[in-house]
């Protein structure tokens, strides 16, 4: 069985009751913090504050997701936050290296996201300065909408490349997984699935988890 993470994106959740709803995904890898600023993308969610008390009272680590502009300046916030991983959307990030390097200094793991029609190709020569490669598979502002089955063959390109880099380097799916999409995800060579809707819109958040997790490591990487 592969090694997978399961990390439920708490825009799903209730937004009065953000430390109850942590305790409802106490089987999860990460929670998934969606930070939108209504101009990267056409929503707004929560900032640099929230994030702060979430970090302090959450016995999850946090994967914070940034659809945030002049994004080389805030980021680094939100590592030193507390954040246990920051994503960066390359289309927002006038320097993307040194913006990695930023948050590995911080503290942080370094996660670059491109959104579902955005090449990797022109950032393969950065993978060494970054942990994980959030490879969106919605266009990035909302939950709830279908996953786009084009991003499958960047999926398996990305996993080629950090193949031949030898390094640890994750690849983060975000957008569209449920039980049946994250088979093809998995397949693709992605290891750490976010998950809003299909875990906080069913009964049983915490077992939504589990059974995500074992379909995806149950499945064979073939690229
Ligand atoms: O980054 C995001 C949207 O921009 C969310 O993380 C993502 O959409 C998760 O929600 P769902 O699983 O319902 O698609
Ligand atoms: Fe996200």
């Amino acid at each position: 069985m592969r090694t997978c993470q399961i990390n439920p994106s708490i825009l799903s959740a209730d937004f009065t009751n953000l430390q109850r709803e942590l305790t409802r995904i106490h089987t999860a890898d990460a929670v998934h913090v969606d930070v939108m600023d209504n101009h990267f993308v056409p929503n707004l969610t929560i900032g640099l504050p929230v994030v702060k008390r979430l970090a302090e009272v959450s016995e999850l680590p946090l994967d914070v997701h940034l659809m945030i502009s002049d994004v080389d300046r805030w980021a680094p916030g939100y590592a030193e936050a507390g954040a246990a991983s920051v994503s960066f959307h390359a289309e927002a990030s006038a320097a993307p290296i040194k913006l990695a390097r930023d948050l590995r200094a911080a503290g942080s793991r370094a996660c670059m996201a491109l959104r579902p029609a955005t090449p990797i190709e022109p950032y393969l020569d950065m993978l060494p300065e970054l942990d994980m490669v959030l490879l969106m598979s919605v266009e990035p502002g909302f939950g709830g909408q279908a996953f786009l089955d084009v991003v499958l063959p960047k999926i398996r390109r990305t996993r080629r490349a950090i193949e031949g880099t030898g390094l640890p380097i994750a690849i983060q799916v975000d957008g569209g997984i449920t039980r049946e999409t994250i088979l093809r995800a998995a397949e693709a060579g992605a290891d750490v699935f976010v998950a809003g809707s299909s875990v906080y819109g069913t009964q049983d958040p915490a077992e939504a988890v589990v059974t995500l997790r074992n379909l995806a490591a149950s499945t064979t990487v073939s690229v």
